[in-house]
């Protein structure tokens, strides 16, 4: 195990643990930061504002100019804008294109790239490794390399190790390695990273799982929780997100039965979990988003183990973007309206409201199924520049919705953007049609009881 005369490392270091979180705070230890997006950019705020002294790594050009220019690039992150302006400003932080380069002068990496998914739902750690290459060409003695990115549980064990390794010609040891999860989401990320939440450290060995939480325990206000082993902390993290996925599809199962128990099942749930023991989570058009789909996939196609709950709760998830569009199609059909007579317009495209993401978007299979039916099918979203894959799927995209633009026989509510709420739905019926308003959010409740519209949501009984 490597020593140091004077901090500018923390693995390894032999000086007092008082003088590392001195070196760490006064910007003796330069970190790097791989990855400057939705998680990435506010994380390696929080690392400048603690130390001073951050390079953030990202193959975008784009990405690296604004942050370089002071700008953030992030939608819907409170208090970022400002944040960025001034450490970019205070030289606290610094972007650049090229990992490497990074790489050369950092003793902390935190890696915080997406965990991609191929089509087949494998995931697909191509850019983690890659980055990892980069950092084990760059590697010396008494580095910390820390992962925030999501992996499947083993990922730091079996390959990212023995990659670090390899690429550096060091050994565990010399080097430490954390998996240290990022536990964030969209549009709260400051207040999360800065202490939401306990932060998980798990290390590859002692030397490691100790500095890292010697570094969590200045970066969050919260409590550092260390655990076993890389693997454990991995599978903290999967688990988290599988638990939700497993919970939504609950309630959407229970959802399915809200016009055979002719009850608002949304009703039952909120007071069913009135006990501290239940917490039913709300039933919806879908489940998005790059994480809580995915996760279920690092453990049903990573192990040999059968996973028939996780595998189950999958297909019930991925089934209410047709449940949903389908209430249109029948709502629809009842009132003597064909599909291919009707104009069907999509609110929402985005995987959840503010979070300018399509991932598994729900918003894609709605606007597939109606188009197979052989609606008209509109869409709109009013944070979301590329369309392109929506149209490609049949749809017209609107910018902004007004009564004037159009006269819909039905509208479909997938994603409650806080803009749709000032949307007057009675006004798109016309004399004696109703409008058909499928409200997949529960989020416009206030139409249930209004002649001009017939209205039907997920988890209510109409
Ligand atoms: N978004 C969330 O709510 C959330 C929450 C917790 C954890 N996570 C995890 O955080 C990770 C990142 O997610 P995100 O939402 O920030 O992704 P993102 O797509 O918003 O940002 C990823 C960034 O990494 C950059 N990048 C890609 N390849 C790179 C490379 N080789 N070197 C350097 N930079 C590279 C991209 O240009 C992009 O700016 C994922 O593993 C995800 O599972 C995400
Ligand atoms: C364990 C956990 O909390 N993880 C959060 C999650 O954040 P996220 O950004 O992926 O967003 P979610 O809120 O999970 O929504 C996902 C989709 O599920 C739909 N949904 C949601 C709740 C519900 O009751 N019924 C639903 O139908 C919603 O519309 C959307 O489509 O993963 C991040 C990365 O790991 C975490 O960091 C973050 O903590």
């Amino acid at each position: 195990m490597s020593t140091q005369s004077s901090v500018t490392t923390i693995y390894g270091s032999d000086r007092p643990e008082d003088e590392q979180r001195d070196a760490f705070t006064s910007g003796d230890v330069p970190v790097g930061v791989y990855g400057l997006g939705k998680m990435g950019l506010p994380l390696a705020s929080v690392y400048a504002e603690t130390t001073g002294n951050v390079t953030g790594a990202d193959i975008d050009t784009e990405v690296v100019r604004e942050i370089n220019a002071g700008r953030n690039h992030i939608v819907g992150e409170p208090g970022l804008d400002e944040l960025v302006e001034r450490l970019v400003e205070d030289g606290a932080l610094v972007a650049n294109t090229e990992p490497r380069e990074v790489a050369a002068e950092a003793s902390v990496h935190v890696v915080i790239v997406p965990t991609l998914v191929d089509d087949g739902g494998r995931p697909d750690l191509s850019v983690i490794e890659a980055v990892a290459g980069d950092i084990g060409r760059g590697l010396d003695e008494g580095d910390l390399v820390v992962f925030e990115s999501t992996l499947p549980p083993r990922s730091c064990r079996d390959a990212l190790l023995p990659l670090l390794e390899s690429e550096s010609g060091l050994s565990l040891g010399e080097f430490g390695l954390a998996f240290c999860p990022e536990r964030t989401s969209s549009g709260r990320a400051l207040k999360d990273i800065r202490g939401a939440y306990p932060k998980v450290v798990g290390g590859a060995d002692d030397e490691s799982a100790r500095a890292a939480s010697l570094i969590y325990d200045q970066i969050s206000s919260n409590e550092v929780i260390t655990v076993s082993d890389t693997t454990t902390a991995e599978a903290v993290k999967v688990f988290e997100g599988v638990y939700r996925d497993v919970n939504i599809a609950l309630a959407n199962e229970l959802a399915t039965h809200a016009d055979e128990f002719e009850v608002d099942v949304t009703e039952a749930i909120d007071v069913a979990n009135t006990q501290p023991f239940c917490e039913i989570h709300t039933p919806g058009a879908g489940v998005g988003g790059h994480c809580i789909p995915y996760y279920p996939q690092f453990l049903i196609n990573e192990f040999e183990t059968a996973s028939p709950l996780m595998e189950t709760a999958r297909a019930v998830n991925d089934e209410m973007p047709h449940v949903t569009a389908q209430t249109a199609l029948d709502r629809l059909d009842a009132r003597g309206v064909a599909p291919e007579d009707a104009t069907v317009l999509v609110l929402g495209l985005t995987y959840r409201a503010g979070v300018k993401e399509i991932r598994k978007t729900p918003a894609l299979p709605v606007i597939e199924h109606l188009d197979a039916a052989g609606a008209d099918v509109v869409a709109t979203d009013p944070i979301l520049d590329d369309t392109d894959v929506f149209e490609a799927a049949g749809a017209t995209i609107i910018r902004g919705v007004t009564n004037d633009d159009l006269s819909p026989d039905a509208i479909v509510l997938v994603t409650a953007h806080e803009s749709f709420e000032h949307l007057d739905v009675p006004a798109f019926s016309d004399g004696d049609r109703p409008v058909v308003f499928v409200d997949g959010r529960q989020a416009a409740t206030e139409y249930r009881d209004d002649e001009r519209v017939d209205y039907e949501g997920i988890g209510l009984h109409d």
